[in-house]
């Protein structure tokens, strides 16, 4: 017999809901999440999942993009200059960087160019020259008349946590990859982008315009700044600009003959997946370590100071060198499994039934979500206390562990930026336990002013805050010994 999921709102709470059905070992069974009248199915069971990365003709992670793409203020002429084009005409049109398109398409292009800036074995160094610009952004930034414009108050410097860590970081990344042209030629976009980036979940979960407003209206003025952005010499955007990635992308777009409106969507959208995620994870692995047991805190300053000569890093790959610092990478791979909420999602392409468990069809058209945060609950795996923050859990688990932390999605959508990711926090990290003493200044013990993450609903990567939960925090230089 062959079944249909069962629904589900989107007004629940989802790691409520996958308790509540008790979506562990074999009784994980899929099903809807409605938003905004669309049907998301959303598939846990790892043999299900198997069959989603097996099955890429039924399965489709384009489809999937285009629905973003459009839904982010694509025009249908710019989807069809792109994502709708013919093979042939696209590789013909983009030869120039003879990448090995196995299907040839724009989505697989666009991560071509993703993969030849960030992954570590990529040719022409970009990686490492990327890195190297983020590292002296961070070391010139983060002292304490340099932050002072973050300050709540005067002659001192205290901050909102929450929004002090992200804009800060927005501003490494949007530097990374604009160059200082962006950021001098639109100061606003940093703090416009924090708007956009509380809200665009709705576009997810394809929200029709009239359904989100304040979500349209913020796309538009960022849309319109990068429009502009894109309206000033190349020469003055290109000038200092450290990324490979961005002139490229836009070299491909031009060949494509997108249009200037179109081409700013697409600005937005690399802004967006540049900027997101890595100022949260950032943000939580500050505050669980300002809210944990002093000893971590004691032990990774100790582990890291090899790194450092006085308060500079001066070897940066000490950090990530396997073994050097445990407790630090403890830290970190705990907070990526208790801090995300990452889905993969692909839309189905025709009929599908899942293999056993159960028998359940999937129609043609149907969106599916993976939501990986229910395998980084798995008492199976992390053991009867996985509910707990708890770095140490990681000493005794075997190295097979850290494939179940799906942060970075999975199969063939993984997030190319992971490199990057775990690069940047790791010295952002450092650097700020380094130079910096700091004092939360809400009242009662870390129990009291630790945010509650945002868990309500799967996202592109790590969760926020709930609303109204920012504290704040004292930040002062550190001397070091
Ligand atoms: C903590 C940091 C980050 C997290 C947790 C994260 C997470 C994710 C997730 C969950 C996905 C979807 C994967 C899937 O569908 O299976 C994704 C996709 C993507 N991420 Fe990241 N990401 C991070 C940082 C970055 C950075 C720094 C960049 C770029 C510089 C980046 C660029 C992208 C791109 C371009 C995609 C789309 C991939 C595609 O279309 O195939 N991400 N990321």
């Amino acid at each position: 017999m062959v079944c249909f999921p069962g629904h589900l709102s989107l007004e629940e709470n989802h790691t409520d809901a996958l308790e509540r059905n008790k979506l562990s070992g074999d009784n994980r069974q899929p099903y809807a999440l409605q938003a905004a009248g669309t049907s998301f199915y959303v598939i846990s069971h790892p043999k299900h999942i198997a069959e989603l990365s097996r099955n890429t003709q039924n399965f489709s992670f384009v489809e999937f993009s285009v629905d973003i793409v459009k839904a982010t203020g694509m025009s249908p002429e710019g989807i069809a200059k792109t994502y709708n084009l013919d093979p042939d005409a696209l590789d013909a049109k983009v030869d120039h960087f003879k990448h090995p398109m196995k299907d040839k398409h724009f989505e697989h292009l666009n991560r071509q160019l993703h993969t030849t800036q960030l992954s570590p074995s990529s040719q022409n160094n970009n990686l490492p020259s990327l890195d190297q610009t983020i590292l002296s952004w961070l070391q010139n930034h983060l002292t304490i008349p340099n932050l002072q414009e973050y300050s709540l108050v005067q002659n001192d410097l205290e901050v909102n946590f929450y929004e002090f860590v992200n804009t800060v970081f927005i501003r490494a990344g949007e530097n990374a990859f604009f160059g200082p042209a962006l950021a001098r030629n639109h100061p606003d976009v940093a703090h416009d982008f924090r708007i956009y980036d509380e809200l665009h979940w709705r576009d997810l979960y394809l929200f029709p315009p009239f359904l989100a407003p304040e979500l349209t209206a913020i796309k538009e003025k960022l849309t319109a700044q990068f429009k502009k952005y894109l309206a000033l010499p190349k020469q003055e955007r290109d000038k200092q600009n450290p990324s490979w990635f961005t002139p490229n992308f836009e070299l491909a777009l031009d060949k494509l003959e997108v249009g200037e409106q179109d081409k700013a969507v697409f600005f937005l959208m690399l802004y967006l997946a540049t900027n997101t995620n890595t100022p949260k994870l950032l943000f939580w692995c500050l505050a669980h370590l300002l809210s944990s047991p002093v000893t971590y805190l004691d032990k990774i300053r100790a582990e890291i100071s090899p790194a450092f000569t006085g308060d500079e890093l001066t070897d940066p790959s000490y950090l990530l060198t396997p073994g050097n610092c445990p407790t630090f990478e403890f830290f970190y791979l705990e907070v990526l499994r208790f801090r995300s909420h990452s889905v993969s999602a692909r839309v189905v392409t025709a009929d599908t039934v899942l293999p056993a468990p159960g028998s359940f069809l999937l129609r043609k058209g149907a969106k599916v979500l993976i939501p990986y945060r229910v395998f980084h609950f798995d008492e199976t795996i992390f053991g009867k206390d996985a509910k707990l923050f708890k770095p140490e859990r990681w000493e005794s688990l075997p190295a097979s562990a850290r494939g179940v932390v799906r942060a970075f999605g999975g199969g063939k959508s993984i997030c190319p930026g992971r490199y990057l990711a775990e690069r940047e926090v790791k010295k952002a990290v450092a650097l700020m336990m380094r130079r910096f003493d700091f004092e939360v200044l809400a009242e009662g013990g870390p129990g009291k002013w630790m945010p509650k993450g945002d868990d309500s609903r799967p996202g592109v990567g790590m969760m926020g805050i709930e609303k109204g939960g920012d504290f704040k925090v004292r930040v002062r230089k550190r001397e070091v010994v």
